[in-house]
């Protein structure tokens, strides 16, 4: 497993903000498309390419175009639909699949309750958004259900990252072969005795879309 850690200033104004709990809901949904676009660039750097040639108004060029087949996007419900769309702004002509998934507050383990995702991800490359990386219990078992659909090649962008959550997600995918990258704005410093993130951003799905009953 790979992890990279963006180090920008512009993400770390943004992310400062965020983190903020005075930033309403509108502010916090805006600051975190905008973050997204930024960790995309990041996060697509081995995005499949093939080559190509175009005609300039000068003369003739090589290039590149996304190779098929397409990369499918996989928002986590709910917080990770925040991401969406800073997503898709930078890789438009992906599939979206969607995971919903909850963590259960008292014993911190996920469920997940809705899934539409292609049956067959063979040789799909897969961005799985979700802002919070806490026990690193989602993600583990969202990445293993795209590896069971034979997706070859995962990458998770999440905003902000714990220490023992990625040290779990690396335990929990060692036995995977496929390759795994989490890129993050930052890796905080611990969990608390709730699983939330120290100092994190709260519970970023009730930031973004107020508090689920
Ligand atoms: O790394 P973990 O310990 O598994 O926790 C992280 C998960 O918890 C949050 O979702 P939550 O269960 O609050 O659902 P929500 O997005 O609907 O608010 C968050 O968006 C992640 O999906
Ligand atoms: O700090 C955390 C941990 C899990 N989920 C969140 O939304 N925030
Ligand atoms: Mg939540």
């Amino acid at each position: 497993m790979r992890i990279h850690v963006a180090d920008h200033p512009l993400v770390a104004h943004k992310l400062t903000v965020l983190r903020d709990t005075t930033t309403d809901s509108p502010t916090f949904r805006r600051l975190t498309d905008e973050l997204v676009t930024l960790l995309a660039y990041e996060a697509t750097r081995d995005v499949r390419t093939e080559p190509v040639a175009v005609q300039t108004p000068v003369a003739s060029a090589r290039g590149v175009k996304l190779a098929a087949p397409k990369p499918v996007v996989v928002p986590i419900l709910r917080a990770g639909l925040g991401m969406l769309e800073g997503m898709v702004r930078l890789l438009p002509t992906a599939e979206v699949g969607f995971l919903g998934m909850v963590r259960d507050e008292h014993t911190l383990k996920a469920s997940t309750y809705a899934q539409r995702i292609p049956e067959n991800l063979s040789g799909r490359q897969c961005y799985v958004l979700d802002p919070m990386l806490a026990t690193g219990g989602t993600l583990a078992d969202a990445v293993s259900f795209l590896v069971d659909r034979g997706a070859d090649h995962i990458t998770a962008v999440c905003l902000l990252a714990a220490p023992e959550g990625l040290a779990n997600l690396e335990r929990r995918l060692a036995s995977v072969d496929v390759p795994v990258t989490i890129v993050t704005a930052a890796v905080d410093e611990h969990l608390n005795d709730h699983g939330f993130i120290v100092p994190g951003l709260g519970d970023a799905g009730d930031r973004l879309y107020g508090v689920a009953g």
